[in-house]
């Protein structure tokens, strides 16, 4: 039986951290690895890559580098249209996969010299321990089973979410492409916060990791609203009466709507910016 994780072949171009993260996430639910090959110009990388990973590498696109079912494109938007330009005299009938930041699929494909075979997404690095959520828009041209292709391929990241408007990508790209780092500046922050008060780094950085980590999982796995589980743990009087309350002098709403919306205006103006060239 032809099965995604045993007989599909993939080509990741670019080989950098969503690639690894991908690839990694992959590994971890038995994707034969084997038939996985990075094409990254820096040569350096590949030996890790080989030894990590068990994949395939190679510092050129060919016709050998190319011989897979899906090529995802991961290399930074600025590379992507010389990337693109190299790739579309190869192309036959792959799934083309992009997971970079703003660069729309009708660029991409003219790009690709009008190749339309294309899924444009938004994945997240917690991908790498299949904790990853991605939104994924795919050209009309996609066919049904090209998309469960691509839907296999992300599920083994984590959940994906089908979008039908490609301009919904940026928000995605806003809310959960870049949101793992603003939970880990929390983190660091939350963190910190510990140390200043008394507690050792290692003491801190654990009771800060479990506090995410629980209230995540908590909120996840509850049907109460979000709002209700923060109100189970504001007690009349209490402690965290007195840091919400200096949370919402900073209006921490505020500060979040605005990192968020600055993102989203990037993953646009990279999108307009590179993808008018
Ligand atoms: N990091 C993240 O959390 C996420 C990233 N993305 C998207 O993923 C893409 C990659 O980002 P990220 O992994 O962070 O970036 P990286 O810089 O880590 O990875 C890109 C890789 O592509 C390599 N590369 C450059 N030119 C070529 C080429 N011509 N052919 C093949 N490979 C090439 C780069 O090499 P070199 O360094 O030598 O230039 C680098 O190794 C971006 O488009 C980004 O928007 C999407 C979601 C989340
Ligand atoms: O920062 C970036 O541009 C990429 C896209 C989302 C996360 N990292």
């Amino acid at each position: 039986m032809h099965t995604f994780f045993e007989h599909t072949r993939l080509s990741f171009i670019g080989g950098g951290n969503m690639a690894q993260a991908l690839m990694t996430g992959l590994k971890q639910r038995g994707f034969t690895m084997s038939h996985i090959i990075v094409v990254d110009p820096d040569a350096t990388k590949h030996v890790s890559l080989q030894q990590s990973l068990g994949v395939n590498t190679s510092t050129i696109l060919d016709k050998s580098s190319m011989a897979a079912d899906v090529l995802i494109l991961a290399v930074k938007p600025q590379q992507l249209k010389s990337v693109a330009q190299a790739l579309a005299p190869l192309l036959q009938s792959q799934l083309v996969i992009s997971v970079a930041a703003g660069i729309r699929s009708e660029d991409l494909s003219r790009w690709l010299q009008g190749y339309r075979t294309l899924v444009r997404t938004m994945p997240n690095t917690p991908a790498q321990i299949q904790a990853g959520i991605t939104g994924a828009f795919a050209m009309s041209a996609v066919r049904a089973e090209q998309r469960n292709l691509a839907d296999s391929l992300l599920q083994a990241a984590g959940e994906v979410v089908w979008l039908e408007e490609e301009s919904q990508l940026d928000a995605v790209t806003a809310i959960s492409g870049s949101g793992p780092a603003y939970v880990f500046l929390l983190i660091e922050a939350l963190t910190a916060a510990g140390v200043a008060l008394g507690l050792s780094e290692s003491q801190a950085l654990k009771l800060s990791l479990a506090t995410f980590k629980g209230a995540s999982l908590l909120a996840s796995a509850s049907n109460t609203p979000v709002a209700t589980l923060r109100e189970q743990v504001t007690s009349k009087g209490g402690t965290t009466e007195q840091g919400l309350l200096r949370l919402n002098q900073h209006n921490i709403h505020a500060i979040m709507q605005d990192a968020a919306l600055q993102a989203a205006k990037r993953a646009k103006t990279l999108g307009d910016e590179l993808g008018g060239q």
